[in-house]
């Protein structure tokens, strides 16, 4: 009973939490290093403001995991052009030229070299597709013909590059709890992201994740992103074997 309870996940010791690792070592007498067999890409996917970065500060703490954020100052700063920012000052007009360099920027971190056996991304280019450019063409900001010639570049993308990915973690993150962390957080270009969009950003999620309304190209680990801080690092602990070892165990 007490070497399952102390596999489980995160638990304490002495009083004082631990990760598994920890229990691991002092459980056993040795430290259980959870390592994947082969080089694997964890795209951490949610809504804005569900809890990626925080995600993934907390697993850069690790050794043998390469961290990769969202290349959002690229999009912010394309030879001078705030991209970002244009997109939502005036999504008609915009939103075609930023997913296509979103896509661009996206493609180019799947192509890069992996730096170590675990790599964990925020983001990918499926959710951009999936999710950002979905919802940018059903709510009027995409013409048909933009959607189209996306979809080519993406169908294309899909056909000749290697954009593997082996996990997803979705952050599920309700849109009230995502509207007041951004509020918190207050990036310029979010300032006026009304509700309503962040809404239909987390019904393109759950159509994509949950009701694979489009292919999942990895198995997804659901994790419920409305915790408050401390216990969200508990969460994290708790699933570190199955998203280390890129699994669903
Ligand atoms: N569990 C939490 N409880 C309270 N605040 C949180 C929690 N997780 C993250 N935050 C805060 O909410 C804000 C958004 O978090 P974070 O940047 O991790 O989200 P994100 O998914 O990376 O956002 P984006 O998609 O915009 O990059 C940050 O200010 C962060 O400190
Ligand atoms: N339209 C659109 N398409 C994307 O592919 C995409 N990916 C991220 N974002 C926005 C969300 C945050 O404001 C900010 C940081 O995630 O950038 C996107 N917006």
């Amino acid at each position: 009973m007490f070497m399952k309870a102390a596999f489980r996940g995160s638990w304490t010791i002495f009083g004082s939490r631990t990760s598994l690792d920890k229990a691991q070592r002092l459980v056993t007498g040795k430290m259980t290093t959870l390592r994947p067999s082969r080089s694997i890409t964890v795209a951490i996917e949610g809504n804005i403001g569900s809890g990626k970065t925080t995600f993934l500060d907390h697993f850069a703490k690790t050794k043998g995991i390469e961290v990769i954020q969202e290349p959002v100052d690229m999009w912010r700063n394309v030879r001078g052009h705030n991209t970002l920012a244009l997109m939502y000052s005036d999504p008609k007009r915009w939103s075609f030229a930023f997913q296509s360099y979103v896509q661009l920027t996206m493609l180019d971190i799947h192509t890069r070299q992996q730096k170590a056996l675990i790599r964990m991304m925020e983001r990918s280019i499926y959710s951009a597709k999936y999710c950002f450019v979905e919802n940018m063409h059903e709510s009027g900001n995409m013409t048909d013909a933009e959607y189209v010639v996306l979809t080519e570049w993406f169908n294309w993308i899909l056909a000749n590059q290697k954009v593997q990915i082996d996990l997803i973690v979705y952050l599920k993150t309700s849109p009230e709890v995502c509207h007041q962390r951004i509020k918190q957080r207050c990036r310029e270009e979010e300032k006026a992201i009304p509700m309503d969009y962040l809404q239909a950003l987390h019904n393109a999620h759950e159509d994509w994740l949950t009701h694979k309304k489009f292919p999942t190209p990895a198995p997804v680990l659901v994790l419920d992103g409305d915790h408050k801080l401390s216990d969200m690092y508990s969460v994290f602990e708790e699933n570190r074997h199955k998203i280390l070892l890129g699994q669903n165990l």
